[in-house]
């Protein structure tokens, strides 16, 4: 777990060995104790390099370690031997020092990095805070301003900024560990007390308690109920106004909360499931390590709205050439100015050469005859888009892959309008495109796993997050979701406002209520959609009861709003109001609040008090049921898959792990509870109805999340 040999006569060389990422196991610290003791111990070692094998340093702690009994030896003494050594250490940074393997590298008296290398400290992001010293030794090293950037918010630097903020001594682009060794040649004898950074003091900041303030409010507001940030303000403020030991015994304290808090136990399984969901399998058999994904040297984007222009430039940015077209010209040019301005943006934020290059434009489907594969990005709308998956079967040269980008229209629908429909799969992109990191990539029964795993891999280029997902409508996140934003709208009915219902949702910890979202989004897409599915507006049953569809019960809020013109932030109306059209401050509305008494009165319906646990539990548990109805049908893999999702692509708040983890924390007997109470206060609302999963679950002692998949297995294998 640790080797140890002697280079160049008086090196002696540590190198851990714990692939993938040599995470520092009971096993690797075992070894570094014992490789440490050995070359202190050999008169002919005059300095020691540590390195990890396989060219990363080391990828922290061991996350699969947390929640059980520690065992092996701990960090900080190890760390504190290195750095009481009496011969030089000296860190050979390759790949990552991240975590614990960056406080392994600070306990060192020399750290080289190679130039491709990337550190941090992100255990923040695991809900944790570096307390193997980290908190301690890095502001002493760097200063307090920058050691609070790096910590609250976990963010890796490069070698460079490294060097720059003095984390690392010397930065090589030619082999780390060579360069290491020969560093240590040349400091072996050399004295090692200005090289301790646990003496050193911390460098001095003229108001420290302001500076810490500042950053604490700053935390505190972008957190959104998250702890660990927090904590990690509180421990390098003990850095820079206690003396190190008292300042390692605060920072003791803090991980003690952190360690065994539910938050932490929600970002560490969101770490592992962002992982897991790559690792694809889908009913067919198809899964991630048997399929090969197509090579792609040229794509195409058909359609250049919002969501074209923003795959566009994601694909761009990924490097792949890209050929984009729209049926006008005029459009086209409006769209390349677009497009042209967002990579200058982008470019200009991340200090390269904008791609313009890798984009060409045409007005002309038959210019697409030898691209590989298609994101067609057209109007929501079947018939348009039907049209265009033809004509691009009859354009494209066999084996070209058609993607649609969907938020929900049925995907095999579209695949049956083409000659391959095995090539043919939905790649469901979060707006803005070319920020948001969640792909829902949705396969049809016919979907070969060529196609699946080719758009995966494109996902992953994309830098997105990618989950494999069956076809339904609104798949896996929009099938969730309008079940919370109904539940809203029936709260309002009942006598909640929106800025009720958004504060208990916001106070969770989501960015932005139901309906400060709706207002961004525009009301007017969700009312075109019900207008075609012959919910709303004039194509209504006539006879039809205005809170009745299909003999469920229906909010018609929404399309009332829309017949007078409120789409929301765009009209600067909505369920809010705005100062002006495109305004972007929501502002409580006397008018909606007497628009909905009156509502209330032509409907019979009496305003009862509603608190934030009724909306929480209405709008979280409805969403919850729906996932555990998805799981049961097959359309996402395991619940890591709905969890990812919602994490990356609906704001669902990190810290409380995803709305299936969610429903764990709260105790599945509870959510099932609340939920038979609902259905039977609501018997109009079948999907408040506890869904067979969840009873099934709850019936087998409700097992930890990573067991449900056995669950599912035995319901399905009985279907
Ligand atoms: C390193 C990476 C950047 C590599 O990225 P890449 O894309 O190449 O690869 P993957 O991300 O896909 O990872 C490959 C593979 O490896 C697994 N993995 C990665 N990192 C770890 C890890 N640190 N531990 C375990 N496993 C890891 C990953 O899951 C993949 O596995 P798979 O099966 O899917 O192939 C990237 O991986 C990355 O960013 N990793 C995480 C880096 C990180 O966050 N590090 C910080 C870890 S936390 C830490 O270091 C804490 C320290 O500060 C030490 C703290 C001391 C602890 C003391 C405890 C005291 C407790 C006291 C409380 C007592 C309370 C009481 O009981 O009273």
């Amino acid at each position: 777990m640790a080797q140890y040999s002697r280079i160049s006569g008086s090196v002696g060389l540590i190198t851990l060995s714990n692939p993938p990422v040599n995470a520092l196991s009971a096993a690797v610290r075992q070894g570094i104790v014992d490789t440490v003791e050995k070359a202190l111990g050999d008169p002919q070692v005059k300095s020691v390099v540590i390195c990890g094998q396989d060219g990363i340093f080391c990828g922290g702690a061991d996350i699969k370690e947390f929640g059980k009994n520690m065992s092996g030896p701990p960090l900080i003494p190890m760390i504190h031997t290195i750095e009481c050594a009496t011969k030089p250490m000296v860190a050979a940074i390759e790949g990552s020092a991240l975590g614990g393997g960056l406080e392994l590298a600070l306990g060192c008296h020399y750290r080289i990095a190679h130039s491709k290398a990337r550190l941090g400290l992100p255990e923040v992001t695991l809900g944790l805070l570096p307390a193997a010293g980290g908190s301690q030794r890095l502001p002493r090293l760097i200063g307090v301003p920058a050691a609070l950037d790096l910590i609250t918010t976990g963010r890796h630097v490069t070698a460079a900024e490294a060097l720059q903020l003095g984390i690392v001594d010397q930065v090589t682009d030619h082999a780390t560990v060579d360069a290491a060794v020969k560093f240590a040649l040349s400091v072996a004898g050399k004295p090692l007390d200005t090289r301790r950074i646990s003496t050193y003091p911390c460098p001095h900041v003229s108001d420290v308690d302001a500076l810490c303030e500042n950053v604490m409010q700053k935390v505190r507001k972008s957190a959104h109920g998250a702890i660990a940030p927090i904590a990690c303000v509180q421990a390098v403020r003990a850095a820079a106004t206690l003396p190190y030991t008292q300042g390692m015994e605060r920072e003791k304290e803090l991980m003690a909360t952190l360690y065994t808090s539910g938050q932490a136990r929600a970002l560490q399984y969101s770490f592992f499931a962002q992982r897991a969901v790559s690792k694809w399998r889908i009913p067919s058999g198809a899964r991630w390590d048997t399929s090969t994904p197509r090579p792609l040297h040229k794509v195409a984007v058909i359609g250049l709205g919002t969501m074209g222009r923003g795959i566009t430039v994601a694909l761009a940015q990924a490097g792949l050439p890209v050929i984009t077209v729209e049926t006008h010209e005029k459009q086209l040019m409006e769209a390349k100015r677009a497009v042209s301005d967002m990579l200058n943006r982008g470019a200009k934020r991340r200090g390269v050469a904008p791609p313009l290059d890798k984009i060409s434009y045409s007005c002309n489907l038959q210019d697409l005859a030898d691209v590989d594969l298609v994101i067609e990005a057209v109007f929501e709308d079947m018939t348009l888009k039907k049209k265009v998956f033809r004509q691009l079967s009859a354009v494209c040269k066999p084996g070209t892959l058609l993607c649609t980008n969907t938020s929900g229209l049925d995907v095999d629908q579209l695949a049956s309008q083409s000659r391959n429909p095995e090539l043919v799969v939905g790649m469901h992109f979060f707006a803005p495109a070319h920020v948001m990191k969640l792909l829902e990539v949705v396969y049809g029964p016919q979907s070969s796993p060529q196609a699946v795993a080719t758009a995966m891999q494109l996902g992953k280029k994309m830098g997105k997050v990618s989950v494999a997902v069956g076809n339904c409508r609104g798949f896996v996140g929009n099938r969730m979701l309008k079940l919370y934003t109904e539940q809203a709208s029936f709260l309002l009915e009942e006598g909640a406002t929106p800025d009720l219902v958004d504060q208990a949702i916001e106070e969770f910890g989501f960015p932005m209520g139901v309906f400060k979202v709706s207002d961004l989004s525009g009301l007017d897409v969700g009312w075109r959609i019900r207008k075609e599915e012959k919910l709303a507006g004039l194509s209504v049953a006539s006879g039809q009861s205005t809170r009745i569809r299909e003999g469920r019960r229906y909010s018609p809020l929404a399309d009332l709003l829309c017949e007078q013109g409120r789409f929301g932030q765009k009209t600067g109306r909505g369920w809010y109001q705005y100062d002006k059209p495109g305004g972007r401050v929501a502002r409580s509305d006397p008018w909606l609040h007497h628009f909905l008494e009156e509502y209330r009165a032509q409907h019979g319906l009496v305003a009862r008090h509603i608190d934030h646990q009724e909306v929480l539990e209405r709008c979280l548990y409805a969403m919850i049921n729906e996932g555990f109805r998805i799981l049961e049908d097959g359309i996402a893999a395991g619940p890591e898959d709905i969890d990812v999702i919602y994490v990356f692509g609906y704001g669902w708040p990190r810290h409380r792990g995803g709305p299936m983890f969610y429903s764990g924390m709260v105790g599945l007997e509870k959510v099932l509870e609340r939920l038979e109470h609902y259905y039977q206060a609501h018997p109009d609302v079948p999907h408040l109805q506890p869904c067979r999963l969840l009873r099934r679950l709850v019936a087998r002692g409700s097992p930890p999340v990573h067991k449900w998949r056995e669950v599912i297995k035995n319901l399905h294998s009985q279907l």
